[in-house]
Formats: structure tokens, sequence, C-alpha cells
């Protein structure tokens, strides 16, 4: 038996960087959402845990036990398997693609072996996205990534594009750049969130607060950002995570895949196109 897990593609919709803790990582308020564009985790049974990494994006992802799919794997003791990692997401890119491999396999191999999943805390420590991945679904989450609160209604299906530059922008590069670390949270209650219109009109208001470190690191994020905007019907143009992946929202699927077809053909560019997932 064979057992296939997606692994999607993280979107903060929203991340404000409200402050600081002791030991140097930041408090998030953040707007999380997942969508149809992503990685999958196969899993087989096997004697000993191992792993392959295949697929359009496979270059340059570590095969070691650094690999963030291992790392997960070893939190499910006596559950081995092979593994296959299908990458389709550029890696550190804003998006959580590894995260979002290693909340897939705990998925996987707790559905191979019918074991349990490791709890919310035991997986932190793989990444501070890896606990808003592993719920999988639109979130509002804080502390430094560990504090999840599932969206009251679903996440309307609305189009969205993915585009990267092809610059990697090293996570801790762009905290450490920041010019201010307190910044205001969300509003403490969030409005509706089930149309186009209103998510627009919410999320304009507020903002990613990586983005200035970001754009001063690699500066094409902000051409990045004005092609989206530029497209039809983008109703929304924004950097996710420390970036430099930014994306575009759009009310339907199909105008997000006719912008991402205006997208296409910049040398560099990795543009994709689907919709948020409930
Ligand atoms: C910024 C975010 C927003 O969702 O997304 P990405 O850009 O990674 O996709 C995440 O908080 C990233 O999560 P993740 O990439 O799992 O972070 P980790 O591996 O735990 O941390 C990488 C580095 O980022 C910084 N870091 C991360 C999270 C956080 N709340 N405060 C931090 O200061 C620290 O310097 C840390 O050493
Ligand atoms: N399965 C994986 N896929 C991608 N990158 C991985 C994986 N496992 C470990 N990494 C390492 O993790 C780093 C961050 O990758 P990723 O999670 O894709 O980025 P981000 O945190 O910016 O969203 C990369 O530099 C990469 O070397």
């Amino acid at each position: 038996m064979t057992v296939r897990e997606f692994a999607p593609a993280k979107i903060n919709l929203s991340l404000h960087v409200t402050g600081r803790r002791a030991d140097g990582y930041h408090l998030l308020d953040s707007l999380v959402a997942f969508c149809s564009v992503g990685d999958w985790i196969l899993a087989g049974k096997a004697p000993e845990m191992r792993l392959a990494v295949a697929g359009p994006r496979a270059e340059g992802v570590p095969l070691g036990p650094e690999n963030l799919v291992l790392r997960a794997a070893g939190l499910m003791a006596g559950a081995p398997a092979a593994l296959t990692l299908e990458k389709h997401l550029p890696a550190a890119a804003g998006i959580g693609g590894g995260s979002s491999d290693a909340a897939a396999t705990l998925r996987a191999l707790s559905r191979l072996h019918d074991a349990p999943l490791p709890a919310p805390e035991a997986v932190l420590g793989l990444g501070a996205d890896v606990p808003v991945c592993l719920a999988g679904r639109g979130c509002r989450m804080g502390g430094i990534g560990e504090r999840i609160a599932p969206l009251e209604a679903p996440l309307p299906p609305l189009g969205v594009v993915l585009v990267n530059p092809g610059i990697d922008v090293p996570t801790p590069a762009v905290f450490k750049a920041l010019a201010v670390r307190d910044n205001a949270p969300m509003p403490e209650a969030l409005p509706p969130l089930r149309a186009f219109d209103p998510v627009v009109a919410f999320l304009a208001a507020q903002r990613n607060d990586l983005e200035a470190p970001a754009r001063a690191i690699a500066p094409a994020i902000g051409e990045v950002l004005a092609a989206i905007a530029a497209t039809k019907g983008c109703g929304l143009a924004r950097m996710s995570g420390s970036g430099a992946t930014c994306f575009g929202l759009y009310e339907t699927e199909a105008a997000a895949a006719s912008a991402a077809e205006a997208l296409r053909g910049r040398s560099g560019w990795w543009v994709a196109a689907g919709r948020i997932l409930p």
C-alpha cells in the first residue's frame, strides 16, 4: 500500500510582527491560508526509513537527515517507510515548502501505520511554521507559530497566483533586517471572510511587516509585486512569509490562471496558479 499526502503551499495573507522574545524569536499575528499548489509525499511500508526526492523542483533540496521530511519522520518512532518527496514548490521561498512537507509526512505515516499524530507542541521544534501546516486549513497564527486558531468559517475558494523571482531569501536575515519589531496586531475580532470583496477589503488594511526588510535584501520582490498588481482582476498583491514569493488574489481560479499566463515568460520567475483551500 502506498499513501499519498498533499503538502500545500502556505500563504501568509497577512503577517504582523508584534514583538520579540528573549530568545530572539519573533511574535507574529498572521492570517494563514493554504492553496491547491504544492508538493506530494508518498509513503510505503519498508523495514527502515529512507527518502527519495523527485519532481520539477527537486534540485538543491537536501537528501540527508536535515530534510524536514526525515526530521518529521523521526518523530514517528516505530513507523518506518520508504518516502518519496515530489517537489513542486521552490525552497526557502516564504511558502513553507519544507514545513508543509514535514506536516504531510506526519499525516502520511499516521495513515500508513494507523499511528497517532504527534502533538502540535512536539512539531514546533521542526520549524515555527510546522504547527500551522499540520492544521492544514485557514488559521490565525500567533505566538512564534505555536498558537493556532482555525478560522470559524472556511475561506472562499479564491483564485491565487504565486510568483517567485528565483532568489533565495533566508528567513533569519529578513527578521534581522526588520527595523521595527513591535508593530500593531490585526484587530482582535476578524470580520466574516466568506467572499472575495470582504477578504480583499480586510487584507488591504493589514500588512506583511517582513516585506520592507525582504525588499531591501531582494529588490526584485518590488518588481514581482508590481507585475502581479497589474494583472486583470487582481484584488491584492502581497509577499508571503519572509519572501521572496508573492501572491495575487482573484475572484475565481480561472482569473488566476489567466493572470499566471500573463506573468509567465520572465526569465527565472516561477509562476503557479490555483485556488485557496477551505
Ligand atoms: C516567516 C514565516 C511566517 O509564516 O514563514 P517563512 O518565510 O519561513 O515561510 C515563519 O514564521 C518562519 O517559519 P520557519 O521557516 O518554520 O521558521 P524556523 O525554521 O523555526 O526559523 C527560522 C529562523 O527564522 C526566525 N524566526 C522564525 C519564526 C519566528 N516566529 N521568529 C523568528 O525570528 C529565527 O531567526 C529562526 O532562526
Ligand atoms: N523538504 C524540504 N523542502 C524544501 N526545503 C527543505 C526541505 N527540508 C529542508 N529544507 C531546507 O529548509 C530551508 C527552508 O525551506 P522552506 O521550508 O521551503 O522555506 P520557507 O521557510 O522560506 O518557506 C531550505 O533552505 C532547505 O535547504
